[in-house]
């Protein structure tokens, strides 16, 4: 069959084919810069969310094949006596160890890509966002590929460091030694479609993501019936 899926041997008119894609809006930003509360006000509005950190919780579930293929690379202690992951130690190790940190994305970064996709083939949402704090850094595992636009999350390492050790009580010195491992403010926003810097309170975020909202409705339909 053709592309327009009439029939080869048809003189008729072929009608241009519509594309029927879905926006996809990729969200990021460095730890504690808001991506999750940026999150749960898109759901509100009834938004998909995609959320690689959820994803990367996921596969590396207790027994699964990527916590093997992790295990087979670092060693036993990477497991927990009941066999789930010892997180803090892994965590502690990449973050100190750059090669390390390598060697495990390499096994779970084509894990979240591949869960990533799945669950974008499911979404039902008029356009969906994707939430993945290397977005842009993980060039390779091709998140960024995904998305028709990027959304990026700023907040000054300052604010960084006061919300994302507040909300998991993990020493100034953790978090730094995971913010070298990430862009600067700077580079990351450099890729940005659009910048929100959310240094102020939850209702001065939520007024920033309102109109892009709108403007997301918009070229989601645009790109729906689009034709090629
Ligand atoms: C190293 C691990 C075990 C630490 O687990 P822990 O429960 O302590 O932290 P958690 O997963 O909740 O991540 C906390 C924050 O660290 C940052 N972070 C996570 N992975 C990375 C990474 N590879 N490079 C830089 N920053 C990272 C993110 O901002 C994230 O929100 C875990 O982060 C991991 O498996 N990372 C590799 C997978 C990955 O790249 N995840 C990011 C999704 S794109
Ligand atoms: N504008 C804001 N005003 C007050 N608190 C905020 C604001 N934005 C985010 N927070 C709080 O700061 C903390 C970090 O924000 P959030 O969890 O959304 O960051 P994140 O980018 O998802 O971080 P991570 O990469 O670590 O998952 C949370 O407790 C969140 O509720």
């Amino acid at each position: 069959m053709s592309k327009n899926n009439a029939s080869p041997y048809s003189h008729e008119p072929q009608t241009p084919q519509k594309k029927n894609k879905t926006l996809v809006v990729g969200l990021t930003g460095g730890i504690g810069s808001g991506k999750s509360a940026a999150s749960a006000w898109f759901a509100e509005q009834g938004i998909d969310i995609i959320d690689a950190d959820v994803i990367a919780h996921e596969i590396v579930a207790k027994g699964s094949p990527t916590l093997r293929k992790i295990q087979r690379k670092f060693g036993d202690w990477v497991l927990n006596g009941d066999g789930s992951m010892n997180r803090a130690a892994v965590r502690t190790h990449v973050f100190t160890h750059p090669e390390a940190l390598i060697e495990l994305e390499a096994i779970t970064h084509p894990a979240i890509r591949e869960t990533a996709k799945s669950q974008l083939a499911a979404s039902t949402s008029p356009y969906v966002v994707l939430s993945a704090p290397l977005l842009i850094e993980a060039a390779e595992a091709g998140l960024a590929n995904l998305c028709q636009r990027i959304l990026v999350m700023d907040a000054t390492e300052d604010t960084q460091l006061a919300r994302a050790s507040q909300r998991d009580e993990q020493s100034v010195q953790k978090i730094k030694a995971i913010m070298v491992n990430q862009l600067s403010r700077e580079e990351r926003n450099r890729h940005a479609d659009n910048v929100i810097l959310n240094e102020s309170d939850l209702d001065a975020l939520y007024l920033q993501l309102e109109p892009l909202h709108q403007e997301y409705l918009i070229l989601a339909q645009q790109l729906k019936y689009a034709v090629d």
